[in-house]
C-alpha cells in the first residue's frame, strides 16, 4: 500500500482511481463495508483503490480541548486499510488552506486534478468544504459533469443502529467492550513501546508491562482479560488501564499488562494488547495488601479465562 502524505506530493495515477474519504478511526464494520464496495469497485474498473483520510482529523482542528480520543493511531489505521486491501492512502493535512477549500475547489484539486478519479463510494450522510457544504447530491452532480460516478454505501448497523466510531467510543467509555468489540469487528486493540514503570508491580507479585500510551488519552478505563502476541506466540494476561489511585500515581492514565507465566524482558518491544472481557473497573484500595488480593483475583480469572473456563463459574 501507498502512503501520500499532502495534496502537493499527490498526483493522479494514470489509469484513475476509485476512492473514498472520511476520518476512518477504528476501522469499524461500516468503514469496513465501504472498503469492500471499493475494492469490488477496483476490480470491475480495473484501476487501483484510494482513501483519503485527514491529520489532524477535522474536530482536532477546530477544537483540539473538546476532540474525541482516536480509537486508532495513524500508524494502527493505515495497517488495517492496508489489510482491507487498499493500494493508497492519500492523507491530507487539515489546515486552514484544506479548511477553506469550497466544496467545487475540493472537487476540483482533490478529486480530479488529484486523483483523476473514476468514482467515489460516501455515506450518504458524508458532508465536505468549506463549512461542510458539499453533500452527496453536489457530488452526484459534479460527478456527472466531469465523467465520474458516485455511489452511496449501505449504512451498516447494529442493533438497529448505524455503527459510528462515536458510538464505539461511547460503548467502551461505559465500560461495554462487548458492544464495541462487535462494532469493530475484532477486539479492541492498543499499542505501544514497554517503558520502564515504578518496579512495585514486581513487589507485589505481578510483574507488568508498561505499555506507552504517550500523549494519547485511552478511551476507557479498567481491569480486562487480553492477550499480546509475542513473536508468533499469543499469550493471555490481564491488564489495567487507569490511574493508579492505590499507589498515587502521576495523573496521567497507564496501560501496564500482566502476562500470565511469562518472565521475559519485553522492555523496549512494541506490544500490541488485545481486549477480550472487561472484568471490573479500577479501584482505590486502602493498603497494598487489598490491591494485591484484587490483582490475585484478576490472574486467577485470567487464568481461568484462557483455559477455556466460562467467566461466570469462576
Ligand atoms: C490486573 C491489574 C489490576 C490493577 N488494578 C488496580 C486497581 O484497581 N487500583 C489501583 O490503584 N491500581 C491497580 N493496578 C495498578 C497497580 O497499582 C500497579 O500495577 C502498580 O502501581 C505498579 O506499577 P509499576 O508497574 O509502575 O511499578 C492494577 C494493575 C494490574 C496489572
Ligand atoms: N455504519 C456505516 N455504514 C456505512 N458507511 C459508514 C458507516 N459509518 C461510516 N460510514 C462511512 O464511512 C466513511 C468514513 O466515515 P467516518 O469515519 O468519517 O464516519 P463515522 O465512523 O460515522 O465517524 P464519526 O462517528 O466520527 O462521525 C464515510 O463515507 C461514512 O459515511
Amino acid at each position: 500500500m501507498q502512503l501520500v502524505r499532502g495534496l502537493h506530493n499527490l498526483s493522479p495515477l494514470p489509469q484513475g482511481c476509485v476512492a473514498t474519504i472520511g476520518n476512518f478511526d477504528g476501522v469499524h464494520l461500516g468503514h469496513q463495508a465501504i472498503l469492500a464496495r471499493l475494492h469490488e469497485r477496483a476490480i470491475e474498473l480495473r484501476v487501483p483503490s484510494c482513501v483519503v483520510i485527514f491529520e489532524p482529523q477535522p474536530r482536532e482542528y477546530f477544537a483540539p480541548e473538546q476532540a474525541p480520543v482516536r480509537l486508532t493511531r495513524l500508524r494502527e489505521k493505515l495497517e488495517l486499510l492496508s489489510r482491507a486491501g487498499v493500494d493508497r492512502v492519500v492523507c491530507l493535512a487539515f489546515n486552514r488552506r484544506l479548511r477553506e477549500l469550497s466544496a467545487r475547489a475540493f472537487i476540483d484539486q482533490v478529486l480530479i486534478q488529484g486523483l483523476g478519479i473514476k468514482h467515489l463510494e460516501v455515506g450518504d450522510d458524508f458532508r465536505f468544504g468549506c463549512d461542510r457544504a458539499g453533500d452527496f447530491d453536489f457530488l452526484v452532480d459534479a460527478g456527472r459533469i466531469n465523467g465520474f460516478t458516485v455511489e452511496a454505501a449501505t449504512t451498516v448497523e447494529l442493533d438497529g443502529m448505524r455503527i459510528s466510531s462515536t458510538r464505539i467510543r461511547e460503548a467502551l467509555a461505559s465500560g461495554d467492550l462487548s458492544l464495541a468489540n462487535r462494532m469493530l469487528g475484532r477486539p479492541y486493540t492498543l499499542s505501544g513501546r514497554v517503558l520502564h514503570g515504578q518496579k512495585l508491580a514486581r513487589q507485589l507479585g505481578w510483574p507488568t508491562a508498561n505499555v506507552q500510551l504517550k500523549r494519547r488519552l485511552p478511551p476507557m478505563k479498567g481491569v480486562y482479560l487480553v492477550n499480546v502476541d509475542i513473536h508468533g506466540q499469543i499469550r493471555g494476561g490481564v491488564a489495567n488501564i487507569g490511574l493508579r489511585p492505590t499507589v498515587k500515581g502521576d495523573g496521567r492514565p497507564h496501560l501496564e499488562v500482566h502476562l500470565l507465566e511469562y518472565a521475559g524482558d519485553l522492555y523496549g518491544q512494541h506490544l500490541t494488547v488485545v481486549f477480550h472481557r472487561k472484568l471490573r473497573d479500577e479501584q482505590r484500595f486502602a493498603s497494598l495488601e487489598a490491591l494485591k488480593a484484587a490483582i490475585d483475583a484478576d490472574v486467577a480469572a485470567a487464568r481461568a479465562y484462557w483455559l477455556g473456563q466460562p467467566l461466570d463459574e469462576i
